[in-house]
């Protein structure tokens, strides 16, 4: 099918074809690259061409969109969630309102157990059905490639259970969607008095399986004081590369756990949180390519400092900014919502945020080649947005929702 969108108010974060761009750091993520007055040929499942309305060539289309005074964007890339979960938590929300901490919630076997309790009753389909719910919400809200997460299983039947779930909306769905193998979560009850005991079953049972499986993209781990620490995690990571999961890891939310250095230094694709971080971990990612990926949803949802996003972008290292969906710290997979609190609390400007969420987005996914901007030959994965005045409008107006209609891969969503 062959689809043309004119008169498009502004067509934002547009890439030349003799580009490359595989990031954008520091000074740079506060440009965001647009064409006012333009138009936009999709010719299959690919960006086919766009330019200046004033200079529209004579072409044929099956589908013709007139966007006048709507933006048109390249959707969302939702680097880390933890979309696929079987029940919400909002006992635990109340009970965090009246003081008790996301950490003594952990101490006392709720948070993360408390999720693995419920998704090993569950079974396979109905965890799939539920979370095929989760994917077309998002997918309405904009996102149209995402990272999604096992950690919910915490034993090897759970943890396969959860990664078969996420291969089968990759089959049901439009759209991209990557995989994490995250058993290191937290130490099952069973394990509690037995931590070796549980690395050893990740490192020699789980993962060869997973692999064998084809069933994950990246090795994931929860690095941090009362969870895995350095040491463990360094393990998981050299043992994740030896299956080819490169590593994608939680580092320092609740506290300086060395967990930046360690990521940079295993070669993380991303170490994802960092409401923790100061010059140190700054000079880490300086001297590395790993992506710091800022979950501030979070940090919301659990009353936390921000992350310094500022700091971050200042020193000139590129941000990516993610939902971090799931059940207990961040029950919203709602990126425009993400964008907000970005430019409000982490103080990024809106054409930071763009950049964050969408190529930066992109890179934290390894589909930088694929998606992330507008660009000749990549999927056409598009948001119309409704008649809104400026970018700025889509944080600005929070909460309200401005996507109008979504294409992925050349069709309507
Ligand atoms: N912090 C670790 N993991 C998730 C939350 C998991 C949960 O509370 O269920 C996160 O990224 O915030
Ligand atoms: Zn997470």
């Amino acid at each position: 099918m062959c689809l043309l969108i004119t008169n498009i108010k502004q067509l934002c974060q547009v890439e030349l074809s003799s580009e490359n761009k595989k990031k954008v750091s520091g000074k740079d993520m506060a440009v965001l690259p647009s064409i006012d007055n333009a138009w936009l040929l999709v010719e299959g499942e690919l960006i086919h061409s766009f330019g200046e309305m004033a200079t529209m060539p004579e072409m044929q289309a099956d589908e013709i969109i007139d966007a006048t005074g709507r933006l048109v964007l390249p959707t969302w890339c939702d680097s880390h969630t933890h979309l696929v979960f079987a029940a919400p938590r909002d006992g635990e929300f109340v009970n965090r309102l009246k003081g008790v901490s996301y950490e003594e919630i952990a101490r006392q076997g709720g948070g993360i157990l408390n999720s693995a309790r419920k998704l090993n009753e569950m079974s396979e389909s109905e965890l799939h059905d539920q979370s095929l719910v989760r994917l077309h919400n998002v997918i309405g809200q904009g996102t149209g490639a995402i990272e999604i997460k096992s950690g919910y299983g915490l034993c090897e039947e759970g943890e396969l259970k959860m990664l078969r779930v996420i291969r089968k909306l990759k089959e049901n769905s439009p759209v991209a969607i990557k995989a994490s193998f995250l058993a290191a979560h937290a130490y099952p009850v069973e394990y509690k008095e037995n931590k070796e005991g549980y690395i050893k079953l990740i490192i020699e049972k789980m993962l060869p399986r997973v692999a064998g499986e084809g069933l994950a993209d990246y090795m994931d781990m929860f690095c941090e004081q009362g969870f895995f620490g350095v040491p463990e995690c360094e393990r998981l990571m050299e043992a994740g590369w030896k299956y080819g999961l490169k590593p994608k890891i939680h580092a320092n939310q609740l506290h300086f756990s060395g967990g930046v250095q360690a990521g940079v230094k295993h070669k993380a694709i991303s170490v994802d949180h960092l409401e923790c971080v100061g010059d140190e971990e700054i000079a880490s990612l300086m001297a590395s390519e790993t992506m710091p990926t800022l979950l501030p949803g979070a940090a919301f949802f659990l009353g936390m400092h921000y992350q310094p996003a500022r700091k971050i972008i200042d020193a000139g290292l590129p941000v990516c900014l993610a939902t971090d969906y799931n059940p207990g710290s961040c029950p919203s997979g709602n990126v425009p919502l993400l964008l907000s609190i970005s430019c409000t609390q982490l103080k990024m400007t809106p054409e930071e945020t763009i950049n964050a969420v969408t190529l930066n987005g992109a890179a934290a996914m390894e589909l930088e080649g694929t998606y992330g901007t507008i660009k000749a030959g990549k999927v056409a994965n598009l948001i119309i947005t409704k008649p809104i005045p400026s970018l700025s409008y889509i944080p600005y107006d929070y909460g309200n929702g401005n996507v109008d209609k979504v294409v992925l891969k050349g069709k309507w969503a």
